[in-house]
């Protein structure tokens, strides 16, 4: 792998876009290190996708810096590019190839490209090489374009909503590709609305809200930070004078006494002291990153 950037895979300083009177980017900071899969999250139209753009060289940012694998993007030439992967949320591709046909054609884009068995083996789709595009399945035509952004062994992929659309087997499928090309030593940028994923892959989150970073760190730092209290809730036939007073609420609908708390062993620890045996069917729930997420972008949005 080429290591001619020697810090940052992506270095984003102060980047501002203006489209007319649209502020889509109002002064970005960002740094990618190599090796690691960050997420760039946000809401619709936070401007990801000008980011995105600026950092593969399609568009120049009206003010800032902008550094990836060391080099300015909008004026890279094609030994960059050849070290950049991009997959698009829809690629258009010309059906009546076969995939071996569309991955000869793809290699024949590079100086020193993966062989072909190499491309299809590392997403799975030896055993489709004659078949035709138009005939993959979803799952099967997003690993050929993951398979076809590796063709020229890049230093850096980016990757738009990767599994957008994707039946929750083909997803968990294409996960494992992107961890194994992880364990690899490849740096990903990947955008994404699906915080399951963004909890399987991400090394690093960073959240665009309104043209700028607003949280960044890893999926646990920003649950900590969030501050979001686990939930213990339990069953009991106790008369509620004595639970109420535990702090506990009676969810109507299920009938569950409920617990807010940042310390789930001393709730738990104060629940069956007061109610001894009359405690059933005790259930914890941790905050997962979405309500994280959604917190985040609540607090943000109330602030902005
Ligand atoms: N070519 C353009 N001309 C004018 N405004 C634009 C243009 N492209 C994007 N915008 C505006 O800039 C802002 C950021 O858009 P962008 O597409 O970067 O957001 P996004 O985070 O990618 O959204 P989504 O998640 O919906 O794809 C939005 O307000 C959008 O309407």
């Amino acid at each position: 792998m080429d290591t001619t950037y020697l810090s940052h895979a992506i270095d984003v300083q102060d980047a501002v876009v203006r489209y007319g009177d649209v502020t889509a980017l109002d002064g970005v900071d960002l740094q990618v290190e190599p090796g690691q899969v960050t997420a760039l999250l946000g809401p619709n139209g936070a401007g990801k996708t000008t980011l995105v753009d600026c950092l593969e060289g399609f568009r120049r940012p009206t003010s800032g810096t902008v550094r990836v694998l060391g080099i300015d993007p909008w004026r890279a030439g094609t030994r960059w590019r050849d070290r950049i992967g991009v997959v698009l949320q829809d690629t258009r591709m010309d059906a009546d190839l076969t995939v071996a046909e569309f991955v000869a054609m793809t290699r024949g884009w590079y100086a020193d490209p993966l062989r072909a068995d190499e491309i299809l083996s590392a997403v799975g789709l030896t055993g489709l090489a004659d078949r035709r595009v138009h005939k993959l399945s979803g799952g099967e035509r997003r690993r050929l374009d993951l398979g076809l952004a590796l063709a020229g062994r890049p230093d850096l992929l980016f990757l738009d909503e990767p599994t957008t659309g994707l039946d929750p087997n083909a997803r968990r499928e294409l996960w494992e590709l992107l961890s194994g090309l992880r364990s690899q030593g490849h740096t990903i940028l990947l955008t994404s609305h699906d915080m399951h994923e963004v909890e399987a892959l991400a090394d690093q989150v960073a959240v665009l809200i309104g043209g700028r970073i607003r949280a960044e760190g890893t999926v646990a730092q920003m649950r900590e930070q969030s501050g979001l209290p686990a939930t213990v809730s339990f069953v009991s036939s106790a008369d509620p004078a004595r639970i109420t007073p535990l702090g506990a609420e009676r969810d109507e609908r299920t009938g569950r006494w409920q617990l807010r708390t940042d310390d789930t062993t001393d709730t738990l620890r104060r629940v069956t002291a007061a109610l001894g045996e009359d405690v059933m069917d005790v259930q914890l729930r941790t905050p997962t990153f979405e309500d994280v997420y959604l917190t985040l972008l609540g607090r943000k949005e109330a602030h902005s």
